[in-house]
């Protein structure tokens, strides 16, 4: 688990004052960094271009080309004049050394963009916007210095000194690349403070291995999903919780005749078995069950994983005040709930550009509840604390793969997990198994995410 930050700059003014380190050590390091990458990657005498900004993300790219000149055919180019301090003390060094300057773009092996980082403000020019699309235009691995300016298509963003949140919403999905971190002059560790926004590592999928020894199917919990006009969806749940270790799953519903024909494994039933510990219900639901009959089935202090449908619905705020439970809407759903909540009526366009403000929003109002936030990269937050899962890929953009999703999450909410911890860990099974699938990316269906479970 790394930590997400929403700004740095607090951090490198701590270096400045409290570690006695400079904006020029901070710098060098950053561009050093920078450089180990290009050398560790590119044989020597490869062309590289960098293309710079007024501030001191440009300063950074000017220092780069310092520190490679020489070894590499490398050449400044100015998107802007250097202005910051930084930036034109770095371009004296620069010319001192014969850096060369181009005025215009040429094909070459690497290309940097350090034009603006963190400091952008507003929208880029018709002349900058022309030149980040000729700059994506080039046959080059592309490097986004600290962060990709706006529209810039990196291979990779080395990023300065600590993760920031602004890199992981999903609109910048597109444009990061892979994303590896510099450390500045000091270990990230002592350079990061707390933090309450955590980026979850592949690494920390925990599982429901079975340990004990002695253990019955009634060992493993037993989830009941309420099944609505749509079956395929609760099936599905089911089929995913009972392949990630439930040891009873029973699909509730009252036509006896719609649960002829479910897998074999899955039971039914129209009242919840004693056994239940926990509810999966939304998926599919549509207006198979009145407000009233809900509200009776809901008449239980167990685990509730609630999906899909159930976000129009009112009766959803008076769910909200109960613990230990997993909401998981989609953007569309949670509009809908942040309205229905009265938290705050926007568009989901809005939603998608503040995804952490809102997640916070919530869990402020409903500290009880675990948040799910799907999307490209998944937001999961409970309380004051939040996690963004970035592992998730477009395989999974398929009808059913949520569902599949809130199986895995009242798989282990039925197991005894915490809902934070389930909601973390199914997630983390979700996407493992989209990326662990071995067919081609359009074609991963839920039933191959359900195959899948057994490979974890
Ligand atoms: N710990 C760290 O993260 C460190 C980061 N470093 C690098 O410093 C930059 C931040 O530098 P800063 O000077 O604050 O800002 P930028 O360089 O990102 O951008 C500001 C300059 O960009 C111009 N700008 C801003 N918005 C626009 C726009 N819409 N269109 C055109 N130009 C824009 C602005 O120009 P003006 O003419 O408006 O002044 C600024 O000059 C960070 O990203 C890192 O790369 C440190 O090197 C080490 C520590
Ligand atoms: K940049």
């Amino acid at each position: 688990m790394q930590k997400l930050f929403d700004e740095v700059g607090s951090l490198d003014r701590r270096c400045y004052d409290d570690f006695y380190l400079s904006e020029d050590i901070l710098m060098e390091h950053a561009a050093e960094g920078m450089a180990a990458f290009i050398r560790e990657k590119f044989a020597k005498d490869a062309k590289v271009i960098v293309v710079t900004g007024s501030g001191n993300n440009g300063a950074d790219g000017i220092a780069l080309t310092r520190l490679i000149h020489g070894d590499y055919d490398v050449s400044l180019l100015h998107a802007k004049e250097p202005k910051s301090p930084m930036a034109q003390l770095q371009q004296k060094r620069a010319d001192a050394l014969g850096v060369p300057i181009l005025t215009q773009l040429q094909p070459c092996d690497v290309l940097v963009e350090a034009i603006v980082g963190t400091g952008f403000q507003g929208k880029f020019s018709t002349q900058l916007t022309q030149l980040i699309q000729e700059m994506n235009t080039l046959d080059s691995y592309k490097i986004a210095c600290d962060m990709p300016s706006p529209n810039f298509f990196a291979d990779t963003t080395l990023t300065m000194g600590a993760l920031k949140k602004s890199l992981f919403l999903d609109t910048t999905k597109e444009y990061v690349g892979e994303i590896h971190v510099i450390d500045l002059g000091i270990s990230r560790k002592l350079y990061e403070r707390e933090s309450n926004w955590y980026l979850l590592d592949e690494e920390d999928l925990e599982l429901p291995h079975r340990k004990q020894k002695n253990s019955h199917k009634g060992s493993y919990g037993h989830l009941a999903v309420l099944s609505g006009e749509k079956l395929g969806a609760s099936v599905l749940s089911a089929s995913a919780a009972l392949r990630f270790g439930t040891g009873l799953v029973t699909l509730i519903g009252y036509e006896k005749e719609q649960f002829l024909n479910i897998p074999s494994a899955l039971m039914y039933g129209h009242a919840l078995p004693q056994t239940t510990s926990a509810i999966a219900l939304g998926m599919g639901l549509g207006e198979e069950f009145s407000d009233k009959e809900l509200l009776a089935f809901l008449d239980t202090d167990l685990p509730l994983i609630i999906d899909a449908d159930l976000f129009y619905k009112d009766i959803i705020l008076k769910l909200l005040k109960r613990k230990n439970i997993v909401l998981t809407p989609h953007p569309k759903e949670f509009v809908s709930l942040l309205k229905l909540t009265g938290i705050a009526d926007i568009s989901v366009e809005t939603l998608q550009n503040e995804r952490f403000e809102y997640a916070e929003l919530f869990c402020k109002k409903y500290p009880h509840a675990t948040l799910l936030l799907k999307g490209a990269n998944v937001i999961i937050g409970q309380n004051e604390k939040f996690y963004v899962n970035p592992h998730g890929s477009a395989k999974l953009a398929k009808g059913g793969s949520g569902d599949v999703l809130s199986g895995l999450i009242g798989a282990l909410l039925a197991q005894g997990f915490e809902a934070l911890h389930a909601a973390i860990h199914a997630s983390l099974a979700h996407t493992t198994l989209a990326k662990h699938y071995s067919g081609a990316d359009f074609s991963l269906t839920p039933n191959d995410l359900i195959e899948q479970i057994g490979k974890l």
